[in-house]
């Protein structure tokens, strides 16, 4: 960090569109963002804050090599790569779950030795150890459906918000796993050497979050 100017290591895609209006109704101009083109990095002389735009593995690596101070990324890609950095924050958008899902023919108790689809391999294999199953696991890095449908795999882990995709390709949840959601994290060390600007941004935050909750009950 130089000086007293924050690095903030936002999630690119969908929860960067949904964090900038938090961000905004926490008093911070995201104009900058809003309108990057091809920009990646977002400073500016009116604020203590300095924005990376970077994919979710990513952030976790920033935070991890002290190149970014706050990370804003989704709990699970956190569990994915067996992030250490201390959560500060669930900011309580970014909302979806974990699923087993199939096609509709799927046996999930069936004694046969299972290959499942998923980009979360590390999730996928504690769910399957859990239950006592060893299965094998493909990783794949999108379009996950298509696992189950083209016969890559008996069935897929995968995240869910709507449900539109599993429907709309004629899948079933088998089951329900962990619930993810975006979450703030910081670099035990940038929190160290800054607690004052790290807290003062935290806590702006943490007002919209906490307003956002009570409008929604
Ligand atoms: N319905 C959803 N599907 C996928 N991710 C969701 C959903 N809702 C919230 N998220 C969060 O958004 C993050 C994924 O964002 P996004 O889809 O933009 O990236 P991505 O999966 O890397 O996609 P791409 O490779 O197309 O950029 C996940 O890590 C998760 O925390
Ligand atoms: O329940 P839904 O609201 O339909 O959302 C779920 C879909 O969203 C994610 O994919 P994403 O859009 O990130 O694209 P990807 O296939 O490239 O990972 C996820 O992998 C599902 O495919």
């Amino acid at each position: 960090m130089t000086e007293n100017r924050i690095k903030i290591a936002l999630t690119k895609g969908r929860v960067e569109k949904q964090v900038i209006p938090v961000l905004e109704e926490a008093g911070i101009n995201c104009d900058q963002i809003r309108n990057k083109q091809r920009r990646l990095i977002f400073d500016s002389e009116t604020q203590p804050f300095e924005f990376i735009l970077a994919k979710g593995p990513d952030v976790t690596t920033f935070l991890e090599r002290g190149a970014a101070d706050i990370g804003i990324v989704g709990s699970d890609i956190l569990t994915e790569h067996q992030s250490s950095q201390y959560e500060l924050l669930d900011l309580d958008i970014g909302k979806c779950q974990f699923v087993l899902a199939s096609t509709k023919d799927f046996d999930p108790n069936a004694a046969k030795r299972k290959i499942i689809g998923t980009k979360y391999p590390l999730i996928t294999k504690r769910y399957f150890d859990r239950l006592g199953q060893d299965v094998e696991i493909i990783k794949i890095e999108g379009s996950v459906e298509l696992a189950p449908l083209t016969g890559l795999a008996d069935a897929i882990v995968d995240i869910t918000e709507t449900g539109t995709t599993i429907k709309e390709n004629n899948l079933k949840i088998f089951d329900y796993l962990d619930k993810v959601s975006t979450r703030l994290v910081v670099n035990r060390m940038a929190l160290k050497q800054h607690p004052k600007e790290i807290f003062d941004f935290v806590d702006r935050i943490k007002a919209v979050v906490e307003e956002n909750k009570e409008e929604r009950v």
